[in-house]
């Protein structure tokens, strides 16, 4: 009788050693701590319109133990709480974290393909429908040209000397590959993977009919890269509106202009 009860409190007592475990993962006073920087920018991007009515979200590496941070699916998400995150091992792709509640994000497959195929310490997936218009007039590719906020983008190249990313010029086009919508997020991971090897200095893919992913090395180029790609797009939009090609040389807006 007594031994029983004794297994049974050393069986509660390695679940509890197991749980503080994973809580520890989600558990910090740091605001930059993934977890809680999940959070706070699911408020921010829901503010914008990018992650309303559920859609939408963000993943973030943590840049010490390389685990990534990943919201739970069909939640509300700028009323994500810290304890509410999945936590993932890339080494192993095996779930170090899982609150029993969820089930993770249906992005997951997305945002592993750009944490492997691209080195990124976040990826970001907005419903913006600056996106989804780009993805209506545009047909695989969306470019603009010749636009100041252009140059908050990468090329693709790097400074032979310092061995930092190099950004777009003034005078440079940018191109985003767009790729078509499917039934389910999780069946996007093909397009994307091929947008990936087509377009090797993209920072960005736009779903047709559904919104855009956007990576970088770090949350916050993630986040500056989400912002200038979505100005550029808005921007694009009206251009458009206006017969002016997004990608239309210096002066040459004026022969386009319908007004
Ligand atoms: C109305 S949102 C439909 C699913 C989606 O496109 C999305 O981005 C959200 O997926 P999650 O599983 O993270 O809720
Ligand atoms: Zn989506």
């Amino acid at each position: 009788m007594s031994s029983c009860f004794c297994d049974k409190a050393i069986e509660r007592t390695a679940d509890d050693v197991a749980t503080n475990a994973q809580d520890k993962l989600v558990q910090s006073s740091d605001p930059k701590h993934p977890a809680n920087l999940i959070c706070t920018l699911c408020k921010l991007f829901y503010y914008n319109n990018w992650v309303t009515g559920t859609g939408g979200g963000i993943s973030i590496k943590d840049s010490k133990s390389k685990y990534i941070y990943i919201a739970p699916s069909g939640v509300q998400k700028e009323q994500l709480q810290p304890e509410d995150m999945f936590v993932m091992d890339p080494e192993t792709d095996a779930y170090v974290r899982t609150p029993q509640k969820y089930k993770p994000s249906a992005c997951t497959p997305l945002f592993m393909a750009c944490y492997k195929r691209r080195a990124a310490g976040a990826v970001i997936h907005t419903h913006s429908q600056h996106a989804v218009m780009c993805s209506l007039i545009f047909g695989n590719e969306f470019k603009i040209a010749n636009i100041e906020q252009i140059k908050a983008i990468p090329s693709g190249e790097k400074d032979p000397v310092t061995g930092k990313d190099i950004n777009l010029s003034f005078f440079d086009t940018l191109a985003i590959p767009i790729i078509d919508n499917t039934a389910h997020e999780e069946d996007l991971v093909g397009g994307l993977q091929m947008a990936l090897h087509q377009y090797p200095a993209a920072t960005a893919v736009i779903v047709r009919r559904h919104g855009i992913y956007v990576w970088g090395p770090s949350v916050e180029k993630a986040k500056v890269f989400n912002e200038a790609i979505d100005y550029l797009m808005e921007l694009a939009v009206k251009m458009y509106q206006l017969g002016i090609p997004p990608d239309c040389g210096i002066g040459d807006e004026k022969k386009h202009l319908t007004l």
